[in-house]
């Protein structure tokens, strides 16, 4: 069941899948209407994908209606949740299309920011080493953006060095949220870390529980964090996130490196 406050509507998007197995792509929006549109048409020229789910966690904006218009299946929340909230949500709607269809697998599930427009079609890699049984989870590693950050690395260091104390492993990029996994490893790791903590939760939480995981680079561009208080504000809950779901995972068995 979707949680009480999350109104499915509208349609899947038809896709190929020539790739062994079938792949949904989610998407958690927060007042991303500008940048939504391209996103799930880019998303849905994937091969393999099957579906796009948007996930509207409580947008101010039109995000919901022109996600719908772009051939999405949108599920919202009233009220703002955090991203980790629309993964799960966006998730549990995929399972729930799954319950209605005659299936013979439960899809991949590929996590998309909605704000990469066009660029979201460069994910591909990501799918090819689950959908063919080669990784558990892909993370897509981007390359230098057009536009500076604002940042000084505090957030990316706090990960990567928590991540390196908890599993052995350091990861380029610790932060990404574009990564593609099996049903079986997404289920592993639930409930997922809240917030900003999600992605460095999954990586520890996957490896310790003997996933394969691999960080894939991918030609994606997104709205980098910029400098002003917003931003920086941004950047400590982002913080605090990070540390909660380190915290929370400091007593955990270390786990051989990917
Ligand atoms: O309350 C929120 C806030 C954001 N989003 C969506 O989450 C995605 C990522 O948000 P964004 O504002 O682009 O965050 P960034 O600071 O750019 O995020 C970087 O760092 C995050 C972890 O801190 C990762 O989740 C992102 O993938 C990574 O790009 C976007 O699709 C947002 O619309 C939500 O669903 N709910
Ligand atoms: O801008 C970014 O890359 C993120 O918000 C993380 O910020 P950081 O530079 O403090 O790690």
């Amino acid at each position: 069941m979707l949680p009480p406050d999350a109104q499915p509507d509208a349609q899947p998007v038809p896709a190929a899948a020539a790739l062994p197995g079938r792949c949904a792509v989610v998407i958690p929006a927060k007042d991303e209407a500008e940048r939504i549109a391209a996103t799930v048409a880019a998303a849905a020229t994937l091969e393999g994908v099957d579906l796009v789910v948007v996930v509207d966690d409580g947008s101010r904006d039109a995000t919901a209606a022109v996600a719908r218009d772009a051939g999405a299946l949108v599920v919202r929340h009233p009220r703002n949740r955090g991203k980790a909230a629309a993964m799960e949500t966006g998730a549990r709607a995929v399972a729930e299309r799954e319950g209605a269809e005659p299936v013979a697998a439960p899809r991949a599930l590929l996590f998309v920011d909605a704000d990469l427009g066009a660029t979201a079609a460069q994910t591909a890699p990501l799918l090819g080493p689950v959908l063919a049984g080669e990784a558990d989870m892909t993370i897509a590693v981007l390359p230098r953006q057009a536009t500076a950050g604002g940042g000084r690395g505090l957030v990316v260091n706090l990960a990567r060095k928590g991540t390196l104390a908890a599993v052995g492993w350091s990861p380029q990029q610790p932060l990404s949220g574009m990564r593609c996994l099996t049903r079986r490893a997404f289920e592993a790791a639930r409930p997922l870390a809240r917030g900003w903590g999600v992605e460095t939760a999954l990586t520890i939480d996957l490896l310790r529980a003997g996933h394969r995981v691999v960080e894939v680079p991918c030609e994606l561009h997104h709205r980098v964090t910029g400098r002003d208080w917003r931003a920086q504000l941004h950047r400590g809950r982002q913080y605090r996130d990070v540390a909660l779901a380190l915290a929370a995972r400091r007593w955990g068995r270390r786990a051989a490196r990917p």
